[in-house]
């Protein structure tokens, strides 16, 4: 667990440049007639089309994506009320998260105002800039009647997140957790420590999800909120109990079966959940500190049930788990409000996802790989990338349902895919592939069915269409793998090659192999022993036409996977090699790289070779290649080091190509720099063009060169390797592939093979 010190979150806020967020332009300001446009004279005709057609404002501005979350700072966290300006922080904090997963664009408003009306009057004053409105830590019960109001006099969503965030997200955890537990909503004894704005609206929801008011005992400052105690506001009364046996926290949670706290920090005792039901739920998520440490909590006993507002851990219930995404939701209807319908979908949304295997990236960010729902995992971690396509379209979906929606979505598919280009999840590239492969879904070996990687790949592979998976392994360890996984393979294909015997395919392949190879001294024998190894049987699956592609690399070095593949498959008769190409998806845009696994020291007739194999490969991904080969001169610069052999590479391909663009040798800055390559070297093939292939002059330099770019750029899209070359659709993974980064490889295998097909049927 990463603990925070107070030096470290001061010098996070001050440093660089003070506070966490930014406004920036998103329309071409350089040149005098951007500025003409942007600003006056061209200004103006947007502002006469929404004087004449209102609704056109979500057209011309930024509206529709504009959300002010505002605060009195009245109730900042569990901080109390620290005034308007201290709160600005926490409201910077949120227009960080509603930018980073829900791709919207916050100003954070502090207003000096604790008169609800006066409070009220501002914001509505304000609200023609806005898409929507989140209404932030304003203490209770001021902020019953600000949100009321609001939601009457505005026509724009209007939410106040610790209500109704909080409500949403802790219904799921508490629907979860009770599954978990086994225990039955309607018969659990709940008590709730607080009785402000988020207490009040979570009780509301979990009485709306079935939790009987008469089993619920509210707690505030003061003790059990009796109905016998005077001077009760409108919401305390709503769950003020008739039971006269409990005064204070202690006696309330004694049987108890559930505790939500949202109220202050360290109140709860570890003998008071000592004292609760079998598998008692906590829930401490008061802020920064909670009612109990999870520690505690924890030790306490073994079958607690344990949340905390905290992303630090596990089980975290913070309404960042749903904010960016009802918003989105809102937002991307024109919504006119946020619903009790549209809150519920929320609601089963997050519920359900808890439940669904969990993608690789949200182990990677919690350094596990086993996230399965059950006791430590009940509720959707707030990196799910998931959380936006699966809540963002159950909200606008049931804003249409319910009649709120302005702007209907059609088109929910693709509705999902926008949001997933929004966060940069998915780009044009991947989704491109994907499209592709799906069209025309080839039957592909995964090598290492026990590994969780590549299994969980050619699950999720399945699952996209984009493959009909071959696992290779023995049946009983993957599907105890699988099980683990909560993975389902019942209608994928498990090949177990060590009990296939001499009557079976290992005979035929070995027999294929070693008369294919009989004069570089194969004998049957031998062949049958190498058929036990999965590279060599899985890829005679490929090359006997049992299969159409296979993956392979989790487990095995290349330089072994490379010698199986030119024994079994061999390279393309035209060629002398073979090599591989990465794909770079960079702000840039799209590079093509290669030789970055293969060769390591390629001489002049293998570099030739490799250029002509990427510009098939660039082709083959439907792009013009302009290839620039590289080295650490300039045309000829070093007439007699290694730049000599790009340099001769070069002269051949412009012979075997008079139109391919091609040029070098050239260092990379003039690859990538036209201008610069122009100015100087204006002679060159490249001449106007901007290059999109890079050939390096060695393995060394291209594989460092993208594992830089890589490790430089965590957010560029990399795909690959993509085998270019032999004879069949083998194609590699790097040892720490993501699944991912497997899936993808596979739509390539897929495409290449389908390719392949077609080129064969028309020989
Ligand atoms: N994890 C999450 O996502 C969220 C967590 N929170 C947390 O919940 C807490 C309350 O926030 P919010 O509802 O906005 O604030 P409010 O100011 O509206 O409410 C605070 C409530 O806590 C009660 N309270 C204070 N001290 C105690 C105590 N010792 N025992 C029992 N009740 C007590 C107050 O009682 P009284 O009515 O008598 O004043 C009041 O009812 C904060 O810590 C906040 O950080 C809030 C939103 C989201
Ligand atoms: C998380 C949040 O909104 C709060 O603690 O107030
Ligand atoms: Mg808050």
């Amino acid at each position: 667990m990463v603990k925070i010190s107070k030096e470290a979150a001061l010098a996070y806020h001050e440093n660089n440049r003070p506070g966490k967020i930014e406004v920036k332009p998103t329309k071409p300001y350089h040149t005098q007639t951007d500025l003409s446009l942007a600003y006056s004279p061209g200004v103006a005709y947007p502002c006469l089309e929404i004087q004449q057609t209102p609704d056109s404002v979500y057209k011309y501005t930024d509206k529709g994506n504009l959300v002010a979350v505002i605060s009195n700072g009245t109730a900042v966290l569990g901080l109390g009320d620290i005034g308007a300006m201290s709160g600005k922080p926490v409201m910077e904090g949120k227009g960080l998260l509603f930018k980073i997963y829900g791709g919207i664009d916050v100003f954070d408003i502090e207003v000096a105002e604790k008169d609800p009306e006066k409070f009220c009057e501002a914001v509505e004053k304000i609200a023609p800039t806005f898409g929507g409105i989140n209404l932030e830590d304003i203490k209770a019960p001021q902020c019953f009647y600000i949100e009321d109001r609001l939601k009457r006099t505005l026509d724009i969503p209007v939410m106040h997140d610790d209500q109704h965030g909080t409500a949403i997200i802790s219904a799921a955890g508490l629907k979860n957790a009770l599954e978990v537990a086994g225990k039955n909503i309607a018969d659990v004894k709940i008590v709730v420590n607080g009785a402000g704005a988020a207490a009040i609206s979570c009780t509301k929801l979990y009485v709306a999800l079935g939790a009987q008011v008469k089993n619920i005992v509210m707690l505030d400052s003061k003790g059990v909120i009796t109905s016998d105690r005077e001077n009760l506001t409108e919401q305390k009364k709503l769950f003020a109990t008739d039971r006269r046996d409990v005064h204070t926290l202690e006696e309330a949670v004694k049987g108890a079966d559930v505790f939500v706290g949202l109220s202050k920090g360290n109140v709860l005792s570890q003998d008071m959940i000592r004292s609760m039901a079998d598998s008692p739920i906590v829930f401490a998520l008061a802020n920064p500190v909670p009612e109990i440490s999870y520690e505690d909590a924890m030790a306490s006993r073994p079958d607690v049930l344990m949340s905390t507002g905290r992303s630090d851990y596990p089980n975290q219930i913070n309404n960042v788990i749903g904010f960016p995404y009802i918003f989105r939701g809102a937002l991307d209807v024109h919504a006119r409000a946020i619903n009790e319908e549209m809150k519920m979908a929320a609601v089963r949304a997050i519920a359900d996802l808890a439940k669904q295997p969990v993608p690789d990236v949200v182990n990677d960010v919690y350094h596990v790989n086993d996230l399965t729902f059950g006791p430590k995992y009940f509720i959707p971690k707030p990196v799910d990338p998931r959380l936006i396509t699966e809540v963002s379209a159950a909200v606008a979906k049931a804003a249409m349902e319910s009649g709120v929606a302005r702007t209907p979505i059609t088109d929910w598919e693709g509705y999902k895919q926008h949001l997933r280009e929004l966060l940069g999840q998915e780009t044009k590239l991947t989704r491109k592939l994907h499209d592709t492969a799906r069209l025309h879904p080839q039957r592909v070996v995964f090598a290492e069915g026990g590994n969780p990687t590549m299994l969980k790949a050619a699950v999720q592979a399945k699952a996209e269409s984009i493959c009909q998976p071959i696992l290779l392994g023995n049946p009983d360890r993957l599907n105890r793998v699988a099980s683990r996984l909560k993975l389902d393979l019942s209608d994928i294909e498990i090949i177990d090659m060590r009990a296939d015997n001499e009557q079976g395919r290992r005979a035929t392949f070995a027999k294929h192999l070693a008369e294919k190879r009989a004069r570089e001294g194969y004998t049957f024998e031998e062949a049958y022993d190498k058929m036990y190894e999965r590279n060599y049987f899985g890829m005679s699956l490929v090359e006997q036409g049992d299969a159409d592609a296979f993956i392979t690399g989790l487990y095995t070095k290349y330089s072994n996977t490379i010698k199986v593949a030119k024994e079994v498959i061999g390279i393309r008769p035209e060629f002398k090699t073979f090599g591989t190409m990465h794909i770079l998806n960079t702000q840039k845009g799209v590079f093509y790289i290669a030789d970055t696994l293969i060769n390591r020291h390629p001489d002049e007739d293998v570099l030739t070779d490799i250029a002509k194999l990427s510009a098939h490969t660039v082709k083959f991904f439907n792009e013009e290649p302009v290839i620039a080969m590289l080295s650490y001169s300039n045309f000829g610069t070093d007439a007699a080091g290694s730049p000599v052999k790009v340099h001769k590479a070069v002269a051949e391909m412009q012979k075997i190509y008079p139109d391919l663009a091609i040029d070098g040798e050239m260092q990379v800055n003039y690859a990538l720099n036209k201008q610069l390559r122009d100015e100087k070297y204006p002679f060159s093939r490249l001449k106007g063009k901007d290059v999109n292939t890079l050939v390096f002059p060695n393995l060394s330099s291209a594989n460092a060169s993208y594992k830089l770019l890589q490790a430089l750029n965590p957010e560029a899209e990399i795909i690959g390797p993509i085998q270019m070359g032999l004879n069949k659709p083998i194609h590699f993974t790097d040892s720490e592939g993501s699944v991912q980064d497997i899936v993808n490889i596979t739509a390539v295998a897929v495409i290449d093979a389908y390719v392949e097909k077609i080129k064969n049927n028309k020989q």
